[in-house]
């Protein structure tokens, strides 16, 4: 982005931001001079701590792809724009794990370290998630999560060695500048699991799924007035369906609709009696029964849709388009069921925004 494009975009957010917040139109043009001499001087600028609050919570509020933006004005932002080490990011990823988990009662929480505009020591965060479990490609098959088969081998190169069980926890991988990526093993006792359980049919235990509590993005790039933050994982609570009807179901990821149904005692011999969707909906029950169980924070999807109907409301009486990516927005259980499929969304992208990046590894 050239400079006059930074200066451009600096003004667009920063009028939003003074205009939504109702602060004094001077302030706003001071506001835009000093940053003006800044980036003439730097070819970038520093936003201040309110500046990248408000930042972060337009770009969930603008993320076409998320249900969940009833809350976007309820997330905290750790500031980590002066973490320079190792040791220090480390440390800012495991505060966010612990902290946003709150014991159980999920906060939505993002972590903003230095925009790829201040040069020095750019920090990569080269996980997809920061809790995530590890895949493994061996003769007899898949061993974990097909999704991270990649990023193992990537971990492996680097000197980590999975126990390969179904869920090994990833290490976070970190890189600082051009120095070579470090890693660290997440402590045991800072990594919420939850054991899948169904309230009618026992036999599901004995399947001995898991999953993570929290879903910690740490691979976009979040964009704000002209500045990439290239690291700044953030997380919400789980849809129960993301982990019910895709993480387990997909034949390519868990593929547990077949050994769920058998545990049923549900003949599968013949797709007609649906006993594929009989056991993802019970999968998906047996997602949400153990969250709540352990006190876990997590929506089922007619909820969540119900809450983005609440938003479209807010939103509309703000006199804001809501935009949205449909296919996105639907739920993969039951979506006809949802106010969502039965309207159209414009995907207009609007920034301050969260967007992919080219993985910081090939
Ligand atoms: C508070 C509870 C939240 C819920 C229940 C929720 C739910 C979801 C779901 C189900 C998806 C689709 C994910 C998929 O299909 O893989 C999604 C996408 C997304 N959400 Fe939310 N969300 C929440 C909070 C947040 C927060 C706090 C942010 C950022 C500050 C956020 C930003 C996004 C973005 C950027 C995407 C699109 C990701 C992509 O394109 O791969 N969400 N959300
Ligand atoms: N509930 C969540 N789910 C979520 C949100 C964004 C992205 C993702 C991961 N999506 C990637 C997978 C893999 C391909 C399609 N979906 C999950 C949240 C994660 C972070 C904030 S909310």
């Amino acid at each position: 982005m050239t400079i006059e494009k930074v200066s451009q975009e600096a003004k667009l957010f920063l009028t939003q931001y003074f205009n939504e917040t109702d602060k004094p139109y001077e302030y706003l043009t001071q506001r835009i001079a000093q940053v003006n001499s800044e980036i003439d001087q730097k070819g970038y600028y520093t936003q201040t701590y309110d500046e990248i609050v408000y930042g972060a919570k337009l770009a969930w509020r603008n993320s076409n792809r998320c249900i969940g933006r009833l809350f976007w004005e309820r997330i905290e932002v750790a500031d980590a724009r002066k973490a320079d080490t190792y040791e220090e990011v480390f440390d800012y990823l495991l505060s966010h794990i612990q902290l946003s988990f709150n014991h159980g009662r999920i906060k939505p929480y993002i972590t903003i370290f230095r925009p790829q505009q201040e040069k020095k020591n750019i920090i990569k965060i080269w996980n997809h998630q920061l809790l995530r479990y590890a895949g493994y490609q061996t003769e007899e098959g898949i061993i974990g999560d097909s999704d991270s088969i990649q990023f193992t081998k990537i971990c492996e190169g680097l000197g980590w060695k999975g126990a390969r069980t179904n869920f090994d926890i990833l290490p976070l991988v970190v890189q600082i500048g051009d120095n070579h990526p470090q890693w660290m093993e997440i402590p045991d006792d800072i990594i919420p699991e939850i054991p899948i359980e169904h309230p009618d049919y026992p036999e599901i235990a004995s399947l001995n799924l898991k999953w993570y509590a929290i879903p910690i993005i740490s691979d976009m790039r979040l964009e704000i007035g002209g500045l990439d933050y290239i690291a700044a994982p953030f997380n919400g609570w789980y849809m129960g369906t993301e982990i019910g009807a895709r993480n387990f179901a997909d034949e390519y990821r868990y593929n547990m609709l077949p050994k769920v149904a058998e545990k049923m005692n549900i003949n599968t011999k013949h797709e007609s009696n649906l006993w594929r969707d009989r056991a993802l909906v019970e999968l998906n029950a047996a997602v949400l029964y153990s969250f709540k169980k352990q006190g876990i924070t997590i929506t089922d999807h007619h909820t969540a849709a119900k809450q983005f109907e609440v938003f479209e409301k807010h939103e509309a009486a703000k006199g804001r388009d809501v935009t949205g990516k449909w296919t996105w927005l639907i739920p993969p259980v039951s979506p006809a069921t949802t106010h969502i499929w039965h309207k159209p969304y414009t995907n207009d992208i609007l920034t301050p925004n969260f967007f992919y990046q080219d993985k910081s590894y090939q």
